[in-house]
């Protein structure tokens, strides 16, 4: 694979933002290797992902940031250039339960997650060994009613020695304080038990064993300070009936919660989600 720089665009829609775009880099030679572009009418909002071939271009992502801000600044963009060969640094967290993580540190180690993981940290110990089985330090935070301020301390300058870029939520349990929502705006990912909007909150498949539901499932989404009503990345299903207990409904549950929690965050390290108010466009 060539290595590529990833250009990712947000900006009041008009005519003509695709050819200029286009036009900067094939000015410089750019070999644009994969191209997308929404146009949100409703919002009337522009969103575009390129991936050009690096070594197309004459010069470095600093470079490119120079000859391109005047064209950013003439239409107003959100935008930002990344490069496929430096790789996100990812934090884990997590609690009791284990497929979520397994999942991950699985993929992880068999090359599919293209990113690094310095650091997991957990209010339980329950995974420890686990994790360190894959050779990744893990720390212990205990979070109770009486120690929040202390803990989300610690777990701030562990995220911040770390050097993380991003922030995965394998069934943390607990809820991330406002400030540390706000400093990692879209940058810290969890993963929900329910298929958003319904049943948000702790216990989702009691819930929807209550409610009797025929579909259950998961939903990947950035975390905001309010629980479960982030925008959201990506969503599954699974179909259940009268014969599933809501125990079956957690068993069926973990794989969707898998398969969607890893789906959404390669997605995230791929710079394919590009977020507006409350909202996701996935360049999937
Ligand atoms: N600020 C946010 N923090 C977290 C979110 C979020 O969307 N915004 N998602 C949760 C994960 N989650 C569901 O997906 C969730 C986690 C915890 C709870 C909850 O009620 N926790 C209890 C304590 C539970 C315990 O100690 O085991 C609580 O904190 O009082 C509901 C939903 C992660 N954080």
């Amino acid at each position: 694979m060539h290595p590529t720089y990833t250009l990712t665009i947000s900006c009041p829609d008009r005519v003509g933002i695709v050819a200029k775009v286009s036009n900067f880099l094939a000015m410089y030679g750019g070999w644009i290797t994969e191209a997308n572009h929404h146009s949100d009418l409703e919002v009337q909002q522009f969103f575009m992902r390129h991936e050009i071939r690096a070594d197309s271009l004459p010069f470095g992502l600093d470079a490119f940031r120079t000859a391109f801000s005047p064209i950013a600044k003439e239409y107003d963009m959100q935008w930002q250039i990344s490069d496929s060969q430096t790789r996100k640094r990812v934090v884990l967290m997590c609690s009791k339960e284990a497929h979520c993580m397994v999942d991950l540190l699985h993929r992880w180690q068999s090359g599919e997650l293209a990113c690094d993981i310095p650091l997991v940290i957990s209010n339980h110990q329950d995974l420890q060994d686990l994790v360190e089985w894959h050779g990744i330090p893990f720390v212990h935070v205990p979070v109770r009613k009486d120690n929040k301020a202390e803990a989300y301390a610690e777990i701030e300058r562990l995220i911040d020695e770390a050097q993380a870029d991003t922030v995965v939520l394998a069934r943390y349990m607990q809820i991330i304080p406002p400030a540390l929502c706000e400093k990692y705006a879209h940058q810290i990912i969890n993963i929900h038990h329910s298929f958003l909007p319904s049943f948000a909150g702790a216990k989702p498949y009691h819930q929807a064993y209550e409610r009797g539901v025929k579909l259950i499932g998961a939903t990947c989404h950035y975390v905001t300070e309010e629980l479960d009503a982030g925008p959201i990345i990506d969503q599954d299903i699974v179909r259940v009936n009268h014969r599933q207990t809501a125990a079956d409904m957690v068993r069926l549950g973990r794989d969707v919660e898998k398969a969607v929690l890893a789906r959404g965050l390669m997605w995230h390290l791929q710079d394919r989600v590009l977020v507006h108010g409350n909202k996701t466009v996935v360049f999937n």
